[in-house]
């Protein structure tokens, strides 16, 4: 809309609320009518409709990998209908990873565990869902870091001791159940904290962590969108190759937190993970981007890189239009070399 388009919004539908409320913000702050529309429902039935409209120039999407898959597809299948090529712009998931190398603060990689995997119940497509710790360090942290995540407080949002709260519906609670049982029957996989639901009253899931010993396991690869985070502890004289493991246990590559007090080994993994992820954090966790002040965006699986949020993805929405004013226009067909 700032570029000068006519949008239809549609928000998911478990956030029609808030959603509704900042409509109605906009409105009142003068947007004129049909500029934004807001609709309400089903993904699928708007974008049957939506994207089959002859207008249809572009998708700005915010949502799963999978579901933007078919979205694109949607708009293949569509294609001869289109007055012009749609612009396809997506933000999907990620299965953002905290790295951290043997010279790396101890407190400073428990802090962004924490928070990074369990802040908003790790409802977040930047939340940390694996880690790599040397094991000279983890030997050093386990304890304290697995009594600090069993006892986050988890329960009602509008208490201010919460640090946990539901995930968003008993959907993502099942998917979350069923991939913890999962983990926890693997003999690779060791449950270090968590493990449990309570759907007693909402759709709690205690802030879960696993040790694996396999660096391609499920728990490395696939996005869970919860309080779900695996840990792989590799040899401290491993930095350069679990940097390899980091870059291909998964095909997201949203959000990359490096930790380190050794500059060569943060260049090393600026180097090495150019392409494992959108955005990388250096000792700081892999959540808490600001919108105009972080380029928000992930490659790979995690979406077209198109840095939702910054003045980089407003170009996508522009055509851009050349003209050319001659003033001095030619007369003559023949050019000056050619014979009289
Ligand atoms: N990269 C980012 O900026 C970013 C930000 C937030 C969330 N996410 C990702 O979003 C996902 C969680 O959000 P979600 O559960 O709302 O995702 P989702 O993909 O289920 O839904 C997103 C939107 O797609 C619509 N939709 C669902 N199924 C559809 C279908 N078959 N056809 C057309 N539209 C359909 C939904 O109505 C909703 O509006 C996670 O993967 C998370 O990582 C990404
Ligand atoms: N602003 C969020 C990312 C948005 C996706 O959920 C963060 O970086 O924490």
């Amino acid at each position: 809309a700032l570029m000068g388009n006519v949008v239809v919004w549609k928000p998911a539908e478990k956030s029609a609320y808030s959603n509704a409320v900042l409509m109605e913000l906009f409105e009142e702050a003068g947007l004129p009518p049909g500029v934004i529309n807001l609709v309400h429902g089903s993904g699928e039935l708007v974008s049957d409709v939506a994207m089959a409209h002859r207008d249809f120039a572009g998708l700005s999407f915010t949502g799963s990998a999978a579901v933007f898959q078919t979205l694109w597809k949607k708009a293949g299948n569509n294609i001869e209908t289109y007055r012009s090529f749609p612009r396809i712009v997506g933000e999907t998931g990620g299965k953002n990873a905290v790295v951290a190398h043997p010279s790396a603060n101890d407190d400073a990689v428990r802090v962004a565990l924490i928070r990074g995997a369990y802040e908003y119940q790790g409802q977040k497509c930047s939340a940390a869902s694996r880690a790599y710790i040397p094991q000279s360090m983890w030997d050093r942290i386990k304890d304290d870091l697995v009594d600090t995540v069993e006892s986050l407080p988890v329960g009602d949002i509008a208490s201010h001791e919460t640090f946990v709260g539901a995930v968003i519906d008993e959907a993502a609670l099942r998917k979350l159940e069923q991939a913890i049982n999962e983990a926890k029957a693997l003999e690779s996989h060791e449950l270090l904290a968590g493990g449990t639901v309570d759907d007693s009253k909402g759709w709690f899931v205690r802030p879960t962590m696993f040790r694996t010993t396999d660096p391609y396991a499920f728990t490395m690869e696939q996005e869970f969108f919860g309080p779900l985070l695996t840990i792989y502890v590799y040899e401290d004289d491993d930095w350069e190759d679990m940097l390899g493991l980091v870059d291909t246990s998964t095909n997201y590559a949203l959000t990359l937190s490096v930790f380190a007090q050794d500059q060569v080994a943060i260049s090393q993994a600026l180097d090495r993970l150019r392409n494992a992820a959108g955005m990388t954090y250096i000792n700081d966790k892999p959540t808490g981007a600001l919108m105009g002040q972080v380029a928000f965006g992930g490659g790979r699986a995690s979406g077209t890189n198109d840095k939702t949020g910054s003045k980089l993805a407003l170009q996508r929405w522009i055509s851009g239009r050349f003209i050319r004013e001659n003033y001095s226009p030619d007369t003559d067909w023949r050019y000056e070399y050619m014979a009289e």
